[in-house]
């Protein structure tokens, strides 16, 4: 049972929402060339900075429970973070920890996938993504698995890696698969048949998420199961040549198989064992669905093989998906919404198909049902299946519709969105698109604001990490890096710090001017919390407000 909090005699009542908008992807860059954060233009933010109580908060590394500060934020760490205010040892210590200890090779899931292989001298396969960006998986990680995999006595081993060039260098996958051969050919030098099978960009075959566009996962069961699609005798021939015809990046790039005499050389088949690597739920719910489900209907299968499955991690704390997973997931309990809930505070959440799960499933601590469904109301815009380069606006005038609609109802307490822009735009490294992303967000912010105005609410301002504030590569001393005589461009998160903005025009000086400072976006739940006329719970990390 959860304690009720008391009402913070500080706080006066509002007579609107407390509205919190979370701008993916947009931090405080440090470089003034390739923040196109700073160099859009943005009246209403710079506004906002210049005229509200605001500070930085800390979206990367330990302040949102990854292993160090060289890590990147991410989607789901910034969301668990802001959702539960608190921050939780996440899936990439947790793995790394369990490998570590050695915890993972004695759990019942390892003996399953492992044992099957190795009694029916059957395939073991892995699946996922294949780099060290950390995000969604980690390429030491599935290095460790194969080790000791053949050391209990797997025979044959087949990976099916997604390029990523989205959490790191956009073009580097080749950096990650000379080494990963020469591991894969020690391997082989002891005994076990150990190759890469197939693979394909991760934002072409496999990874969709949250139902955006499914035949991408139907591309993935092709390539990885049924061994279909464009054969090359290796992976680096692949990529050379699949890069020379397309130019695509690495996220983008097509899907192949790779075969021998024209026989793909590891298809999946009865009797295998499969694991999914990834640690992170969002992008890895959908192919699991299409291994565990009976009744699966989102594409036609062709073959279903009878394999034993096991994810990474668990992906969806309500659903308990999938079934079988080698980590156990992040406790993430207490959470924001649960309290909110228990007080009878009536929730919008908002966003479009690309993040409608951050605001709900992460933000409620990867758990993908709604709490109360009286109280909460989750509307989740269609996002559009396109290059978002091309389409940099996204779905934020319609998500502003939803939240200016929310506030002027009077139906709601609390207000939450996404805008995706900065982020997803940011991702695919043309700066003119990202900073066009960003203006669209500044539009809809002044739409928001003078909904709040009318409405006599209040409004939180933040991110969940940086992205659009660091589009191209430094260098050690802080130069651009060049390559070809052009600007190399960044596609991943940034490590930057992100805004914390109360804007309130109904406040009564109950708080100071100066938020506290030195805290990371776990703050945003006390804050909100605190403005919804609470006090946050004890063990909460502390609100910026800091009362008179
Ligand atoms: O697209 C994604 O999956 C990640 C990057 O790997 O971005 P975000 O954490 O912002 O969702
Ligand atoms: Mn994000
Ligand atoms: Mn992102």
């Amino acid at each position: 049972m959860l304690e009720k909090l008391p009402k913070a005699p500080w706080m006066k009542e509002r007579k609107g929402p407390v509205v919190l908008v979370i701008m993916d992807g947009v931090g405080f860059g440090k470089f003034s060339e390739g923040d196109a954060v700073a160099s859009a233009y943005k009246p209403t933010l710079d506004w906002f900075l210049a005229n509200c109580p605001n500070t930085r908060l800390k979206a990367h590394g330990q302040a949102v429970g990854l292993p160090s500060d060289a890590d990147m934020g991410n989607s789901e760490v910034g969301h668990n973070a802001i959702g539960s205010g608190r921050v939780f040892d996440q899936g990439a210590k947790l793995v790394s920890a369990s490998l570590d200890s050695g915890q993972m090779f004695v759990g019942q899931a390892w003996q399953d996938v492992a044992g099957n292989a190795a009694a029916k001298k059957s395939a073991l396969h892995f699946i996922g993504l294949f780099s060290d960006g950390n995000v969604h998986s980690h390429i030491d990680h599935l290095k460790a698995m194969i080790g000791q995999a053949v050391k209990d006595g797997v025979k044959k081993v087949r990976v099916h890696i997604l390029l990523d060039g989205r959490d790191v260098g956009e073009t580097s996958a080749l950096d990650y698969v000379r080494p990963f051969e020469e591991f894969l050919a020690q391997q082989r030098g002891v005994g076990c048949d150990a190759r890469i099978a197939s693979g394909g960009g991760r934002m072409f075959i496999t990874m969709d998420r949250y139902g955006a566009d499914w035949s991408m996962v139907e591309r993935g069961w092709q390539t990885h199961v049924l061994g279909e699609g464009r054969q090359f005798a290796n992976a680096e021939e692949a990529i050379t040549t699949l890069r020379k015809d397309t130019g695509a990046i690495d996220q983008d790039l097509g899907a192949f198989v790779i075969a021998e005499n024209g026989k793909p050389v590891g298809t999946i088949e009865d009797g295998d064992s499969v694991v999914f690597f990834n640690f992170r739920g969002d992008r890895a719910t959908e192919i699991t669905a299409a291994f565990e489900e009976d009744n699966f209907t989102r594409f036609d299968r062709k073959r279903r093989p009878a394999v034993v499955y096991a994810g990474m991690m668990e992906y969806d704390g309500d659903l308990h998906v999938p079934k079988r997973y080698l980590t156990n997931p992040p406790v993430i309990d207490r959470t924001s919404g649960q309290f909110l809930c228990a007080l009878g505070v009536r929730t919008l959440a908002c966003s479009e198909t690309q993040k409608y799960g951050h605001v709900t499933y992460f933000y409620n601590g990867n758990r993908s049902g709604k709490i109360n469904d009286q109280l909460e109301e989750y509307v989740e815009v269609p996002s559009d299946i396109v290059p978002f380069e091309q389409r940099p606006w996204m779905k934020g005038a319609e998500i502003t519709d939803v939240v200016v609609k929310g506030i002027a109802s009077g139906k709601y307490d609390f207000i939450r969105c996404n805008y995706p822009n900065g982020d997803m735009v940011g991702h695919t490294g043309v700066y003119q698109a990202a900073q066009i992303g960003v203006e669209c967000v500044d539009l809809c912010l002044a739409r928001i604001k003078k909904a709040v105005d009318k409405a006599g609410g209040v409004l939180v301002i933040t991110a969940d990490h940086g992205n659009a504030d660091d589009m191209f590569e430094h260098k050690k001393d802080g130069s651009v890096l060049m390559e070809n005589g052009i600007t190399k461009v960044k596609t991943a998160h940034s490590l930057n710090p992100v805004p914390c903005i109360v804007y309130d025009p109904a406040g009564q000086g109950e708080y100071k001017a100066e938020l506290r400072e030195g805290l990371g976006i776990s703050s945003i739940a006390a804050t909100c919390i605190n403005l919804l006329g609470y006090e946050a719970p004890a063990d909460y990390d502390p609100s910026v407000l800091i009362p008179r």
